[in-house]
């Protein structure tokens, strides 16, 4: 039994405590909001077409946490890293191991710093859909990649094994910096388009046009990423279209309802990458100010 922390009880944090709980691992959810915390006390977590709710521990986010985990999973969006960034380095997310399993890399530079810890980068090809504050939607079955970015290799391979269960496989990579770079190019082609155009993943392959664009994008952030694979990468590419093609990607249900997207960390990755390596990316940065155009529209404040 590995004793686990979730910091963030949105769709992928519902969903790995789920799955997670029922493999008998000891789970604590971090959640932001006492509301989320006091649903979560009183009715536990449930994926959505099973009965059965799970208890799992609760705890909001600025309460004192006394407890060291063996491995905390950080699911909060990249938007929120900063914030949980700083929390470990305050020391009051306290574990032996960290995993985090945002799209983009925004977020790489800041936690390849922490001292005397073992991090890991997961890369989650499930799809999830947050139902209430309780209950989750599992909309797409798949797996969870996970590679070393700093640390001890067979420890990583150890813990694969823990977590690993029939229903929800977690698998070790061997380059960690590869299949988030990878999912990188996946998530730079379809999230802004889809956001732009208002339309779900399978969208994008009906039409000639649209594929004319993500091909640019998707030759940009290549080209950017230093990838080589490209026939297998946009094979990988239209397979996810359709196999999420009743989706709306994260960043156009992000847009449509106000949040903040993760483009700073997908696109504005690549757009300053492109910068360093003197390299033109023009299309990248049309989507990139369009977004940010449009979410200065629609955003909340
Ligand atoms: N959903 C999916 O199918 C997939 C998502 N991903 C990636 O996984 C990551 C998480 O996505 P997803 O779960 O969909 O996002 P959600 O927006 O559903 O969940 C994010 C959660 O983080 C919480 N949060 C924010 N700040 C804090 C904080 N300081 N402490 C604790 N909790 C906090 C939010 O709280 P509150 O509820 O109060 O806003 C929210 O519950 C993203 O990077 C996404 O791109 C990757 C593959 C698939
Ligand atoms: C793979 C994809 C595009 C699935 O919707 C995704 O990761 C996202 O929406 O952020």
């Amino acid at each position: 039994m590995v004793r686990i922390a979730i910091v963030g009880g949105g769709a992928i944090g519902l969903l790995f405590a789920n799955y997670l709980t029922k493999a008998n691992h000891h789970v604590t959810i971090i959640v932001r909001r006492k509301e989320q915390e006091m649903e979560i006390k009183k009715h536990g977590i449930s994926l959505t077409g099973q009965e059965e709710q799970m208890d799992v521990e609760v705890r909001q986010s600025n309460d004192f946490i006394e407890q060291e985990f063996d491995l905390i999973v950080v699911t909060v969006k990249q938007t929120a890293i900063k914030e949980v960034v700083l929390n470990i380095n305050r020391g009051i997310l306290r574990a032996n191991a960290f995993l985090f399993v945002q799209n983009g890399m925004g977020h790489l530079t800041s936690i390849r710093q922490f001292k005397n810890k073992s991090i890991y980068i997961g890369v989650v090809e499930h799809g999830a859909k947050r139902i209430s504050d309780n209950m989750v939607h599992h909309t797409g079955i798949g797996k969870v990649n996970v590679g070393l970015l700093k640390g001890n290799e067979h420890e990583l391979q150890v813990l694969v094994k823990q977590l690993t269960s029939e229903k929800f496989p977690v698998n070790y990579a061997q380059n960690a910096e590869k299949i988030v770079k990878e999912k990188l190019v996946i998530n730079a082609v379809i999230n802004p388009l889809t956001a732009l155009y208002r339309i779900k993943n399978g969208q994008l392959l009906h039409n000639e046009h649209f594929i004319a664009v993500m091909k640019k994008l998707f030759d940009e952030a290549m080209v950017v990423l230093n990838l080589e694979n490209r026939a297998d990468m946009w094979e990988e590419i239209t397979r996810i279209c359709r196999s999420t093609a009743s989706n709306d990607s994260s960043m156009q249900v992000d847009l449509t309802v106000g949040r903040e997207t993760e483009i700073e960390a997908i696109s504005g990755y690549i757009i300053r990458e492109a910068k360093e390596k003197n390299i033109s990316v023009p299309f990248t940065t049309f989507v990139y100010e369009s977004i940010k155009g449009m979410s200065a529209i629609t955003e909340r404040g």
